[in-house]
């Protein structure tokens, strides 16, 4: 078991976001969140990354609940990679990326050869080399995504959470991040969009609804006919890829 949610349930106001959610992530594997707009995955992301407590049920890092793990232990273990992160703009793509390590600094403590080390290679992960020394503020908004997924690398955390991160990027890129994070030795938990980038890449899927879990299970189990016609309300042909062998869906043009 790495991160899990035990029945939680998170509201604003008096309307439930998420009601009575529960999964637990396996070790190393790349658990991949799914739904329609607002059905509460980025909600659920910010809960799994300690930013919001839950109103009831627990969220537990390898059984011991995060409430009581503290920040600076959270944070060199668990990376979050939001879906608008912003960045100050005066620096350097190498400076933002060399924030990663802040969790396993203390004040003042030098700069080591393993925070050299570690910031050189999630530069070289994230395809941001040949960008090292330039400015944030020149840099696209795929690139921008590509330094921000750099910094959590730097992190070297066990965990990483993700929230839509292919949004800004080109399809070279998106394929590249997800092959990425799929071949790392770390728990994933990203949200996603797009169902095929899901089925070829994770190796199960949850999806909500309205803040509810209605499935979970391999993206075999889960991607049927009949679940994107209740969930998504599309109508799709789905069989298996002669490519890669995972689910592969072909959309009709229209909407139900
Ligand atoms: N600050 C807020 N005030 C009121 N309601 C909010 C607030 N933030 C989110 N919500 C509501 O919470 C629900 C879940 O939002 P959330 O952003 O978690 O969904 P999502 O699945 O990530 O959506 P999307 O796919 O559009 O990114 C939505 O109904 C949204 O309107």
């Amino acid at each position: 078991m790495s991160i899990s949610a035990d029945t939680i349930t998170w509201k604003i106001g008096s309307k439930t976001i998420l009601d009575q959610v529960s999964f637990a992530t396996r070790p190393g594997e790349m658990l991949g969140l799914l739904g329609p707009n607002g059905s509460g995955k980025t909600s659920l992301l910010r809960l799994l990354a300690g930013l919001k407590r839950p109103h009831a049920g627990a969220i537990s890092l390898d059984g011991q609940n995060i409430q009581s793990i503290s920040r600076k232990t959270m944070a060199q273990r668990v990376a979050f990679v939001e879906q608008h992160a912003t960045t100050n703009a005066n620096l350097r793509v190498v400076d933002v990326v060399k924030l990663g390590r802040f969790p396993h600094r203390s004040m003042f403590s030098a700069w080591t050869n393993e925070d050299e080390v570690a910031v050189d290679q999630a530069l070289e992960r994230a395809g941001m080399v040949a960008k090292r020394d330039h400015a944030w503020q020149s840099l696209s908004g795929g690139e921008r995504q590509r330094a921000h997924i750099a910094r959590a690398l730097a992190q070297a955390p066990k965990e990483i959470i993700l929230d839509e991160p292919t949004n800004h990027l080109d399809v070279q890129h998106q394929i590249a991040l997800l092959s990425l994070i799929s071949d790392l030795p770390l728990t994933s938990v990203i949200a996603l969009h797009d169902l095929n980038h899901a089925a070829m890449f994770c190796d199960r899927l949850i999806v909500l609804k309205e803040g509810r879990v209605v499935a979970c299970g391999t993206p075999e189990e889960v991607l049927t006919k009949h679940l994107l016609r209740e969930i998504f309300s599309i109508d799709a042909h789905v069989e298996p890829s002669q490519l890669h062998g995972r689910p592969l869906i072909q959309f009709t043009r229209t909407a139900r």
